[in-house]
C-alpha cells in the first residue's frame, strides 16, 4: 500500500542503508540538509526516506538519477556542524519510491513498504545461513578491514536470531565489502533466500579474488624480495671489484712476470693456479699472504738466468796466483778441475772439497775460482745446521715458513749458475728433524740436483749448473759425502810461508780495509816473524791477518792524532808497542832432558801441535791411570804400550818385582782440550821406558807413530802438520813412521830441511834415538 502522506528525500551518495540498521550519515548538500530538517515526526520517531542516487559524482541528482527503492529510517540523532550534519539513523523498512518531487529547497516522496517474501525452505536456509556464516567469518579475517570485534558482534547478534533471515541478510548485506550497485540490488531483492545465495556468491567470488590478490601480493613481494636482494649484490659485487680493482695492478705484475720469466712447465702451472687461488681471495686474509709470499719468492728465481761462462784456464790461474800464495798442488789440483769446465761447460763429475786447517786460505780460494770464471760467489754456513729443512725449506703451508738455503742464496745470487761455498761441511750435525747430510748428497749428485726440489717452492729447480766447493777443517763427514767428493788438502804453511803472505797479501790487503797509505806504515821482516813466532800459533795466517790488522788501527790512530808523526815503522824493537807482551813462547821442547816426559806430536782440526806426554810412578798394583781428556782410541793405546813395556822389561835390566807394586800415572797436558788416536802409541812407550827406567828423553825430539803390542810402528796422518807443528815448536829431530817416508815427497823442501827427520819401524828404534843413553837398549 502507498503511504500518501510525504516525507522528505535524503539522498544518499555512497551508501546504501539495509532495514534494521543503524548508520551515521554525514549529510553535506543544502538539499539533504534541508530534508533532514523537515523530517516528519510520526510515531514519535522523526522520519525519513533514505536512497542511493545513481551516479556517486552527482553533485544535484534530478528524480530519475535516483534509484527507487530505499529505506524509511527514523532519525535517532542529528549533530549540526557547521555547514553540514551528521546524523545518527535507523532504517525501518524497505520501500519503493513513489511520486518524487521537489519542493523548493529539498526533495520529498510518496512510499510504500515491499515486505519480505516469506521463506518457506527453512532447512535449507539454515544451512545456507551457516555455509555463508562460515564464509563471511573467513572473508571478514582475511579481508582485514574489519574490526574483529564487530564480527563477533554481528556473529553473536546472528546467532541470537537464527531463523530471522530478513535480518541475517540485511545485517551481512550492510557489512559487505562489495561495489554499491550490487548492495543496491541486495536492498531491492525481497527474498530473503534468493538474498543469502547472492551473498554466498559475492562471498565466494570475493574469497578467490581475495586469494589472488594475496598470492599476486605474495608474488610481488617475493620479486621486491628478489630485486632488493639482486641490488644487494650488485652493490657488493661492485664493491669487491673496486677492491679487486685496486689490487688488479698487483695482479697484472704477477701476470706480466709469469708470462715473461722463462719458468719451466711446472712451474708457469703452478704459479698459474697460486694466482688463480689467490683472485678468489680476501685480500686481507693470512692465507692469501702466504699465497703471494709464495708467488713472490718463486718469480723472483733467476728461472733461466746464468753468467756466462768465462772459464779460461790460463786467466784463472793468473787470478789464483796473485791472490794466493804458493799452495802450488793446491792450484794445480783446481785449475785441473776447471780445464774441465772449460771443455765441458757442466762439469758431471765429483765436486771439490778443499781440506785444511782454518786460515789457509779455503775461501779466499773458492772466491778467487769464482771470479776466475765470471761467476758469481755465495757462501752457506754449514757449521751448526742441524736440520735439513735449513738446505730443503719448509712446506709453504707452515707459519712462517721459508725456502732452504740452496734455493734462498740462488735466489740472492740472482743467477741459476754461481759459485756456492758450502763451509765447514764438517760441522753439519744431525738430530731428529731430520739429517741435513742426506738432504745434501742429493744437492751434490748430479744425477739428482737437476730435478731438486725445495719443499717451500714444490717445484722442481735444476742446480746442476751451480758450482758447489766445499771446505772442510777435517774428514770427519759421513762416508757418503766423502764419496762424492774430491778431496784436495790444503795444509799449513812453514814459518818462510807465512812471512811471504804477511808481506805481499795480508798486509796490502789491510791497508787497504784501513786506507792507510804505502809509505805511511811498515812493519819489517823481523817484527812479522816475531809476530808469527811469539803472537800466534796457528797453521794458516788468520790470527797473523788479526794481528796485522791490530798494528794497522794503532799506527793509524797514532798519525792522526799527531800531526808530526808522517809514518811509522814497526820493528821487532818496538812490536810490544802495538802488540802488547808475547803470547805465546816460540818452541815447546822442554829446557832439559827429561826423565818421564815425551813430545808427541798431534795433528787436530786446528793444524798440528805438539803433545807432551808425562808420567809418574808411585805404589801400587802395576796398573796404569790415564788423564787429560783422553779418547778411548789413545787410553788403548796407553794400555797397550804399557803390556808392551812389561812384557820386554826385562830387556831394560828391570825385574818382576821392580815394577809389580808401582803404579803408572800417564798424564798428556792442556788437560781441557780433547785428544785421541793411536799416533801417541810410540810416544806413551818411550815416556814409561824413560819413567821406568830413570834414562832421559831428548829434549829436542818429538816422535809420532802407532805401535802394536810386538812393537811394530804402524803409519799415521797429517804428517805435513805434524812437521810443522815440530817446526814451530823448536824440535830439531822428528821420529816418523818407516811408511809414512813416501809421503815426504809431498812436504814442501824448507821444512825438510828445517829438521832431522828419521824413520822408524820398530820401538827398539824409538828407543835408539829418543833415550839420551841409546847403548842400553842395545846392550839389554
Ligand atoms: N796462500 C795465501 N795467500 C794469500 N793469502 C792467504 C793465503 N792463505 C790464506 N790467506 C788469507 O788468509 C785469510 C784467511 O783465509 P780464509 O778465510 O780463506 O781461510 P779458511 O781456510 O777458509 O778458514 P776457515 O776454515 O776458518 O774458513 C784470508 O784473508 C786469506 O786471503
Amino acid at each position: 500500500m502507498i503511504n500518501k502522506e510525504k516525507l522528505p528525500l535524503l539522498v544518499l551518495r555512497d551508501m546504501v542503508v539495509f532495514p534494521g540498521m543503524i548508520a551515521p550519515i554525514f549529510v553535506g548538500r543544502t538539499r539533504s540538509i534541508q530534508a533532514l530538517l523537515n523530517a516528519k515526526i510520526i510515531d514519535n520517531d522523526r522520519q525519513i526516506l533514505l536512497v542511493l542516487q545513481k551516479q556517486p559524482n552527482q553533485d544535484s541528482p534530478n528524480v530519475q538519477d535516483l534509484h527507487s527503492i530505499g529505506v524509511v529510517a527514523k532519525i535517532i540523532q542529528t549533530v549540526r556542524l557547521q555547514n553540514n550534519a551528521k546524523v545518527l539513523v535507523e532504517a525501518i523498512d524497505r520501500v519503493k519510491l513513489d511520486n518524487i518531487v521537489s519542493n523548493e529547497t529539498y526533495l520529498e516522496a510518496e512510499y510504500s513498504v515491499i515486505p519480505d517474501k516469506v521463506v518457506k525452505d527453512k532447512g535449507s536456509s539454515k544451512i545456507l545461513v551457516s555455509n555463508v556464516m562460515e564464509l563471511f567469518i573467513d572473508y571478514t579475517k582475511k579481508h582485514k578491514k574489519i574490526n574483529p570485534e564487530i564480527i563477533d558482534t554481528i556473529v553473536a547478534e546472528i546467532e541470537k536470531e537464527p531463523t530471522n533471515f530478513s535480518y541475517i541478510t540485511n545485517v551481512l548485506s550492510s557489512h559487505l565489502i562489495s561495489p554499491l550497485l550490487i548492495k543496491q540490488t541486495l536492498l531491492e531483492e525481497t527474498n530473503p533466500q534468493t538474498r543469502i545465495e547472492t551473498i554466498t556468491d559475492i562471498l565466494t567470488s570475493g574469497m578467490a579474488q581475495l586469494e589472488i590478490e594475496q598470492s599476486l601480493q605474495q608474488t610481488l613481494k617475493k620479486q621486491i624480495e628478489k630485486t632488493q636482494r639482486e641490488y644487494y649484490l650488485h652493490e657488493q659485487m661492485k664493491a669487491i671489484q673496486k677492491e679487486l680493482e685496486v689490487d688488479k695492478s698487483d695482479f697484472s705484475d704477477i701476470e706480466k712476470k709469469i708470462n715473461t720469466l722463462k719458468l719451466s712447465k711446472e712451474a708457469r702451472e703452478k704459479a698459474e693456479n697460486e694466482l688463480k687461488k689467490l683472485k678468489l681471495m680476501n685480500q686481507m686474509s693470512g692465507e692469501s699472504s702466504v699465497i703471494r709470499n709464495y708467488l713472490d719468492i718463486l718469480l723472483a728465481m733467476p728461472w733461466g738466468k746464468f753468467d756466462k761462462n768465462k772459464t779460461n784456464i790460463t786467466t784463472s790461474r793468473e787470478i789464483l796466483d796473485r791472490d794466493h800464495f804458493g799452495l802450488e798442488k793446491v792450484k794445480d789440483r783446481i785449475i785441473e778441475y776447471l780445464a774441465v769446465l772449460q771443455r765441458s761447460k757442466k762439469i758431471k763429475g765429483p765436486i771439490l772439497c778443499l781440506i785444511g786447517p782454518p786460515g789457509v786460505g779455503k775461501t779466499s780460494l773458492v772466491k778467487s775460482i769464482a771470479e776466475s770464471i765470471g761467476r758469481k760467489y755465495t757462501k752457506f754456513a754449514l757449521g751448526g745446521v742441524r736440520d735439513e729443512s735449513e738446505i730443503r725449506g719448509h712446506r709453504k703451508t707452515y707459519l712462517g715458513s721459508m725456502p732452504g738455503k740452496i734455493i734462498s742464496l740462488i735466489k740472492k745470487s740472482k743467477t741459476s749458475n754461481p759459485v756456492m761455498l758450502l763451509d765447514e761441511i764438517d760441522k753439519m750435525g744431525s738430530d731428529f728433524r731430520g739429517d741435513p747430510a742426506s738432504a745434501l748428497l742429493e744437492v751434490l749428485d748430479p744425477e739428482q740436483n737437476s730435478h731438486f726440489v725445495d719443499h717451500y717452492l714444490d717445484v722442481e729447480y735444476d742446480i746442476s749448473d751451480v758450482m758447489f766447493i766445499a771446505t772442510a777443517n777435517s774428514y770427519n763427514l759421513p762416508r757418503a759425502l766423502l764419496d762424492r767428493m774430491e778431496i784436495i788438502n790444503v795444509s799449513g804453511y812453514v814459518e818462510e810461508e807465512k812471512l811471504q803472505i804477511a808481506k805481499n797479501h795480508l798486509m796490502p790487503k789491510q791497508f787497504k780495509m784501513h786506507s792507510m797509505k804505502k809509505n805511511e806504515l811498515s812493519i819489517d821482516d823481523a817484527a812479522l816473524l816475531e809476530i808469527i813466532r811469539y803472537y800466534t800459533k796457528e797453521s794458516g795466517v788468520r790470527s797473523l791477518e788479526r794481528e796485522i790488522s791490530s798494528i794497522t788501527r794503532k799506527a793509524l790512530q797514532k798519525i792522526l792524532s799527531d800531526k808530526e808523526i808522517k809514518n811509522i815503522s814497526v820493528t821487532s824493537t818496538n812490536l810490544e808497542e802495538y802488540l802488547g807482551v808475547k803470547k805465546y813462547n816460540f818452541g815447546l821442547a822442554e829446557k832439559e832432558d827429561q826423565i818421564g816426559s815425551t813430545t808427541g806430536l798431534a795433528y787436530t782440526e786446528v793444524g798440528g801441535e805438539l803433545l807432551t806426554i808425562e808420567a809418574l810412578t808411585f805404589p801400587g798394583k802395576g796398573e796404569i791411570k790415564t788423564t787429560g781428556k783422553l779418547g778411548e782410541v789413545m787410553k788403548e793405546s796407553a794400555q797397550a804400550a804399557y803390556s808392551c813395556f812389561r812384557s820386554r822389561a826385562s830387556n831394560f835390566g828391570l825385574k818382576y818385582e821392580d815394577y809389580k807394586d808401582l803404579d803408572i800415572h800417564l798424564h798428556v797436558p792442556a788437560g781441557a782440550i780433547p785428544k785421541d788416536g793411536p799416533s801417541a802409541g810410540c810416544a806413551i812407550f818411550t815416556t814409561i821406558v824413560s819413567l821406568m827406567t830413570k834414562i832421559p828423553v831428548k829434549r829436542t825430539i818429538a816422535m809420532t807413530g802407532e805401535i802394536t803390542l810386538r812393537g811394530m810402528v804402524l803409519p799415521i796422518g797429517g804428517l805435513k802438520e805434524k812437521l810443522l807443528a815440530a817446526s814451530r815448536g823448536g824440535i830439531k829431530t822428528v821420529l816418523i813412521p818407516k811408511e809414512n817416508v813416501k809421503d815426504l815427497k809431498d812436504i814442501p823442501p824448507n821444512i825438510k830441511d828445517s829438521l832431522e827427520i828419521l824413520s822408524i819401524a820398530t820401538i827398539d828404534e824409538v828407543l835408539k834415538f829418543a833415550l839420551t843413553n841409546p847403548n842400553f837398549v842395545v846392550s839389554s
